[in-house]
């Protein structure tokens, strides 16, 4: 999209590149400063010969309001500066035929003054800042080598089973000495220790520290332990023991662990979308924004800004204040009335000096207020706190408790954006709706917690082996929903086969004893099926047809196209 187009989709800057294109924009709006002071006098030209007309008076306000906000951002402060009292002036439109003319005169007077002083040397360029560190430790994990020491032999094959359920690589010790030597050889992503060996109360630990000592970075290391002794997790903690779980363990809980320690993911970077007429005020933003990291889009024809709001998602919406068609305050409510989007922080940045004003506008829905000109570094500490807030929020708001997974309102959203993006890149989308077979027996047998484990130890499953951009959501009590971008229905049956043998074989514990479940798969895809209902429906009809014909299979959906097959398994 061309830099004038209304629209203006984003991605990240190199700093030698956004120092380049503020300059550039400097320049630009250095250009066109004369012919917007020009444009206000003829406007104020007009009104003064129609007084009384709030359309006119309307456009004057916001012009000045515009030429203020601009001006300051790129440091033409002499011509922001009196372009800020011209709006200090104005009277609210109610009260537009009580203009101080002669007060504006001498301000537009003075205006072409200040603009005759103006050049680009002077205006200040914007300092590089510091990027916004987005990475979190967050992730899932694939293939990792875990030590694990505990010199009680039973447990450590228990934990090797359930722990390599989850496709990890585990090797056990039950001394310290051949720990040591396996140590030598190869470093583990992560180690499992117990607290106390051969009797020795803090034997692990000991010899953890002992062995970090020696290092340049300490081993990640859990220590696991039959004691809830806080001296022994204080000791703990004192050799770098990066999390501390009591027997008996919770493997769905340890699991997540190893996944948070052993990988680094980067955050989905924080998408903001940018409202203003002023062109030149939305593209400093952007660039300002996009320095740290950030996604941005521009929008300067504020109409369009619902038709960008469902494909973008915004994490938050910097909005202009004075536009034309209609202003900031009256767009914000829009924004507000939907239920999709009641959430989404919006930040209005506007060159407003009236203090009455701007709380007006908080209480029309806005959720801060900065002042143009804003500085680099406060525009993206705003938004920055500002997004990290609300992500929180909505994803407390739509995960499920139990299994930490998108719940049912969420998965289906992001199903729907999926869809949107799939159409707009052209490319496939699968979705499989999953459901776990004779659960009710496995409640009924081994009781309820049993059961939420289960539930669980598949959640963890599915994180841990689908990939980052996918999609994963509990649906309903034991049925769970995949969105898989960019994959045809048989690719998504190749994967969703995997995972199914792969849980199948998976051991769960009970106080009845250790079980095996498995789970039934019905696919539906992108673009032979174009809606979301439809691909839903057709995939719960696969999905039966799947328990139909016995359970623990992968159906894909009779309306998919392929080759004419309808695509069972057999196994
Ligand atoms: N433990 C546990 N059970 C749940 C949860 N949500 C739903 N369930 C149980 O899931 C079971 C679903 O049973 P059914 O719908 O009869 O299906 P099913 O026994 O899995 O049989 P098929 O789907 O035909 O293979 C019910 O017993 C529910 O109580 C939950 O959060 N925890």
């Amino acid at each position: 999209m061309g830099k004038n187009s209304t629209l203006m989709l984003s991605t990240r800057h190199h700093e030698p590149d956004i120092q380049a294109a503020l300059a550039v924009l400097t320049q630009t709006v250095a250009k066109k400063l004369p012919g917007k002071v020009k444009a206000i006098r003829q406007s104020w030209k007009m009104l003064k010969s129609v007084p009384a007309d709030e359309a006119l008076f309307e456009v004057f306000h916001r012009q000045v309001h515009t030429l203020a906000g601009t001006s300051a951002t790129y440091g033409f402060e002499a011509v922001a500066d009196v372009a800020r009292m011209i709006t200090l002036r104005l009277p609210e439109t109610q009260q537009v035929d009580c203009l101080p003319v002669d007060e504006i005169d001498f301000l537009l007077e003075k205006l072409a003054t200040a603009l005759g002083s103006e050049t680009v040397e002077k205006a200040s360029a914007v300092a590089p800042i510091e990027p916004h560190n987005m990475t979190l430790s967050l992730g899932r994990s694939r293939d990792k080598l875990i030590y694990l020491v505990d010199d009680d032999i039973d447990f450590l094959r228990n934990m090797v089973l359930q722990i390599q359920n989850f496709g990890d690589t585990v090797v056990a010790f039950s001394d310290l000495a051949s720990f040591d030597e396996a140590l030598e050889r190869q470093v583990p992503d992560i180690v499992i220790m117990d607290v106390v060996l051969d009797e020795k109360p803090k034997a692990g630990i000991e010899h953890i520290a002992r062995v970090n000592a020696k290092r340049m970075q300490p081993l990640k290391t859990i220590f696991i332990s039959g004691s809830q002794d806080i001296e022994m997790r204080l000791a703990a903690v004192r050799a770098n023991g990066l999390a501390y779980f009591p027997k008996p363990i919770a493997v769905a809980a340890l699991v997540d662990a190893i996944a948070t320690f052993t990988h680094q993911i980067t955050e989905e970077r924080y998408r903001i979308l940018i409202v203003d007429d002023a062109q030149e005020q939305s593209a400093f933003s952007a660039l300002i924004l996009q320095q740290s990291g950030m996604e941005t889009i521009e929008v300067n024809a504020p109409l369009l800004l619902l038709d960008v709001l469902a494909s973008f998602q915004p994490d938050l919406i910097l909005m202009d204040i004075y536009m034309p068609g209609c202003n900031g305050l009256e767009l914000s409510q829009v924004v507000r009335q939907m239920d999709t989007y009641v959430n989404v922080p919006i930040v209005f940045l506007s060159s407003e000096a009236d203090l009455k004003k701007k709380l007006g506008a908080m209480s029309l829905g806005g959720d801060d207020f900065l002042s143009k000109p804003v500085l680099p570094w406060h525009l993206t500490s705003a938004i920055t706190s500002r997004v990290k807030r609300g992500r929180m929020i909505s994803k407390l708001a739509d995960t499920d408790g139990l299994t930490g997974l998108l719940n049912h309102n969420k998965s289906k959203k992001r199903l729907e954006a999926e869809l949107t993006r799939a159409k707009r890149e052209k490319i496939s989308l699968s979705i499989v709706m999953l459901d776990l077979d004779f659960f009710k027996h496995v409640n009924d047998t081994y009781g309820h917690p049993a059961g939420d484990r289960v539930l669980k130890n598949l959640a963890n499953l599915l994180k841990q082996n689908l990939r980052q951009y996918d999609v994963i959501g509990r649906y309903g009590g034991e049925e769970f929903l995949v969105v898989l971008p960019n994959a045809d229905a048989l690719t998504a049956k190749i994967v969703m086969d995997k995972l199914r043998i792969c849980f199948s074989e998976m051991s769960h514990l009970s106080d009845e004893g250790v079980f095996r479940c498995s789970f039934s798969c019905g696919i539906a895809a992108f673009p032979d099926l174009d809606n979301a209902s439809d691909l839903i429906e057709e995939a719960d009809k696969a999905l039966y047809e799947a328990k139909d014909g016995g359970r623990n299979q992968v159906v894909i959906s009779t309306e998919q196209n392929l080759f004419g097959n309808k695509g069972t398994d057999d196994s």
